[in-house]
């Protein structure tokens, strides 16, 4: 589904990717570790569209989409959580999840606004399901009338993952997505996580967290793949244990 090849960014004299490559299948979750300065952000922008690499591919389901520019990945169904929540505060939770639905219009103009057109109603009456379906997943339901800046960082960090969830992503990728979470919450997303048939790329520092949803994991250090695998390749590499969980 996602593949990395030979991937390389340079700020300046930094080497931040050398040459990085691996795969995610579909509906795999692909963990991304390494130490700070790693180059696991860079990758992410490099894989969402919002930095273009020297050298090297990014494939989405076969297509080269390296010169795709972020908000055309985005409708090719590429979505982004960042470590910094991004939810509308003055909306509640439901209508942040309603306003993460792509609108292609109802059509008909104020004509069909006034007759209340059948096709639009089924329409609104679709995403109301969808909206339902996505609070239940994340476990939101309770919460669907609050305002969002009402809440809690850890719920706001569910919430922006409903809503990245909203429109069936192909593939999402996750910022740190346990920071601020406690532990029914961080268990929670990673129930959520592995019901998903979404191919996932995960950035995080939870270890525990990381092992217990990964299919794969690979790990960078100083902008290169040192190691990947399984978790349990990766927790007995002699490499990884040296450079980076000590
Ligand atoms: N805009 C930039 N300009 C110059 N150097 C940068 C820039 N962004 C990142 N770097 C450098 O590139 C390298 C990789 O950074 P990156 O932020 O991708 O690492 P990271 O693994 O995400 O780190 P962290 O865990 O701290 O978020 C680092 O040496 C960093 O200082």
């Amino acid at each position: 589904m996602l593949a990395v090849e030979g991937v390389s960014v340079a700020f300046g004299g930094v080497r931040a990717l050398d040459g990085v490559t691996f795969e995610a299948g579909p509906g795999q979750v692909c963990g991304v570790i390494g130490p700070n300065g790693a180059g696991k952000t860079t990758l992410f922008d490099v894989v969402s569209g919002l930095r273009r690499p020297v050298a090297g591919r990014v494939r989405l389901a076969g297509r080269d989409v390296t010169g795709m520019p972020a908000l055309r990945r985005a409708r090719a169904g590429v979505r982004r959580t960042f470590q910094r929540t991004q939810v509308f505060g003055r909306l509640t939770v439901a209508q942040n999840v309603l306003a993460a639905l792509d609108w292609h219009g109802g059509g008909g103009g104020l004509a069909a606004d006034l007759a209340g057109w059948p096709g639009r109603r089924r329409i609104e009456r679709e995403r109301g399901t969808r909206v339902a379906e996505v609070l239940d997943l994340c476990g939101l339901t309770p919460l669907r009338d609050a305002y969002a800046a009402a809440l809690p960082v850890g719920q706001r960090r569910l919430v922006e993952l409903a809503r990245a969830l909203a429109d069936r992503p192909r593939l999402l990728l996750l910022d740190e997505p346990t920071s601020g979470l406690d532990a029914a919450q961080t268990a929670r997303l990673a129930e959520v996580v592995r019901a998903l048939d979404t191919t996932v790329l995960l950035v995080e520092h939870d270890m525990r967290f990381v092992m217990e949803i990964c299919d794969r994991i690979v790990v960078l250090d100083l902008g290169r793949v040192i190691a990947s695998g399984t978790p349990a390749q990766v927790r007995d590499d002699p490499v990884v244990r040296a450079a980076y969980l000590g």
